[in-house]
């Protein structure tokens, strides 16, 4: 392929394969209709998973493959829009930092990238809260109304994804609370207003000589708690196994892949790992994923949880809020956001 011939990878960025125990794949199944051992057999294994590289697959989640078909198809419809269409919902427009992000806005690794941000363009959409909700009377930061594209049909399309993502991060944490020794229940208390994310990608082909100076997606762990992402058929995403090598995640049809991010890091004290990945382009061809952030209320108190100090272990990290945690992280990857500081 000629495209192919053109593109060069730095050694560092070649990945390892991926063995079956380092990212695994867990039938969800057993966990939405099971009985209650069979749920805690799914639990120990996303627990096991969330202990080792935080990373695993899920399959028979209940996510309808037309419905993620069909957000696919509404993503690339806005991005092959052109560049003053798509900045008439430009994130930088909005109080809550819901919109699209051009080429280099986001910038995931920038210790390495100092020069351009990630070679991605992305849409953010939230949760859609009208002016009058409580919340967003009293300015809590991130939250407020969506910035909708002029689009038919496209919006009721991303709702339906974000309800039936919301509704498995639900399941997740589920299984996290179980995982962690506490009742399965436990997380719903700060489930009230979840500041949850659906962020559609799509990284442009990248040719020539690739380093870690500009990747499609910098090294990063991700900030929050849980990340459920679709990726297309091309591949390109990479995680850090415990070795400190690079293991290649490579798509897994019907499949998610579900991560640990920082924020749940902290809360468990380090018990469950937030595990560095990025993203490696190199196939020429254009790559859409479309990665759902997960998180609890904004006010939610991030501090150890009760079965995460063993007897004499002090506590690695002061306790935050979510929402402190979240603008925290956004401030460091978006230059935009800088001035928006928050409470
Ligand atoms: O596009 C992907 O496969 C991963 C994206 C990602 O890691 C992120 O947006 O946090
Ligand atoms: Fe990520």
């Amino acid at each position: 392929m000629a495209m192919a011939d053109t593109t060069q990878l730095d050694p560092g960025l070649i990945p390892q394969q991926v063995l079956p125990d380092q990212i695994p794949v867990i039938d969800l199944a057993p966990f939405r209709h099971g009985t209650l051992a069979e749920k805690a057999q799914v639990a120990a294994k996303i627990g096991a998973a969330c202990r080792n590289t935080g990373f695993f697959y899920i399959v028979n989640h209940g996510v309808p493959p037309e419905l993620v078909a069909d957000v696919y198809a509404q993503a690339k419809r806005f991005f092959a829009l052109p560049p003053a269409q798509k900045a008439q919902i430009a994130i930088e427009k909005s109080p809550c930092h819901r919109g699209w992000f051009q080429v280099g806005g986001e910038n995931l690794d920038p210790r390495k990238q100092t020069q351009n941000g990630d070679l991605k363009e992305g849409i953010k959409i939230g949760n859609d809260l009208p002016p009058t909700h409580p919340l967003v009377l009293a300015n809590t930061p991130l939250h407020g109304p969506n910035q909708w594209p002029d689009l038919p049909g496209w919006r009721a399309v991303m709702q339906n994804y974000f309800s039936a993502m919301e509704s498995l991060g639900r399941e997740l944490l589920h299984s996290f609370a179980l995982a962690l020794g506490l009742t399965e229940t436990y997380f719903d208390r700060w489930l009230s207003t979840p500041m949850t994310t659906l962020g559609p990608l799509h990284y442009p082909p990248q040719r020539g000589h690739i380093t870690e100076a500009q990747l499609g997606a910098g090294a990063h762990t991700d900030f929050g708690c849980l990340t459920i992402l679709a990726q297309d058929d091309t591949g390109g995403l990479q995680v850090r196994g415990k070795s400190g090598a690079w293991l290649a995640a490579p798509p897994i049809p019907g499949s998610f892949v579900v991560n640990i991010g920082d924020m749940m890091e902290r809360w468990t004290n380090g018990v469950f790992a937030s595990t560095l990945h990025r993203v490696v382009n190199a196939s020429g061809r254009e790559r859409y994923s479309i990665p759902f952030f997960f998180d609890p209320d904004f006010a939610t108190p991030v501090e150890c949880l009760p079965t995460c100090l063993a007897p004499g272990e002090t506590p690695k990290y002061p306790p935050t809020t979510a929402g402190r945690h979240l603008l925290d992280k956004i401030n460091e990857s978006f230059a935009y956001h800088q001035e928006k500081q928050g409470p």
